[in-house]
């Protein structure tokens, strides 16, 4: 098994990082579509709908299955043989870091249900402040895993 880990690993890491590219591309967009939808949706009779559509579909049918194969990958990686040194500080950070991504994730998609059931507390500042949350992650992430501090 670990040999046929160890024959894959750079298809292991090709198909990680484009689950990466498209997981992130959702983290990053769904809360800017959060911030339009608290501001501009009551403007237009009908729009607040559509955004629900909209961030749905992201959620369920882009980020969703993304998050999935990410980890899945990533853990391949993890159990492909000498790829992770443990005693290093670089799998810790981005371990932690990717935890906290998916805590990410999991917070917008209560926000989505709190739209869904006409109760959204949440502004559209506090949603751009929450648009930072997966920049500096991700930022930590790539420095952890390449240069490996
Ligand atoms: C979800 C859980 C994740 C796990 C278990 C995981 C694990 C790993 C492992 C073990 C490697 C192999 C490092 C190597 O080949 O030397 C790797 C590579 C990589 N990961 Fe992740 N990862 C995860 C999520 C992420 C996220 C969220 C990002 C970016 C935001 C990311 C970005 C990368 C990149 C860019 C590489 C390639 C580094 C290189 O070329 O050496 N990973 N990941």
């Amino acid at each position: 098994m670990t040999d046929f880990l160890t024959s894959i690993y750079p298809w292991t890491k090709a198909f990680h990082i484009m689950a990466v590219i498209s997981w992130m591309a959702g983290l990053f967009y769904l809360p800017r579509l959060f911030v339009h939808h608290v501001e501009r949706s009551d403007a237009i009779d009908g729009l607040a709908p559509v955004f629900e559509m909209m961030e749905g579909k992201l959620l369920r049918l882009i980020m969703r299955p993304a998050m999935i194969a990410t980890w899945a990958f990533g853990l391949l990686l993890v159990f492909t043989p000498g790829i992770v040194d443990w005693s290093a500080v670089w799998p810790w950070v981005k371990g932690a870091c990717v935890l906290a991504m998916t805590w990410f994730h999991h917070w917008l998609g209560l926000r989505l249900k709190d739209f869904s059931d006409g109760r959204n507390s949440v502004t559209g500042r506090q949603f751009r402040l929450m648009n930072e949350v997966p920049t500096v992650l991700m930022i930590v992430i790539v420095l952890a895993v390449v240069v490996r501090f």
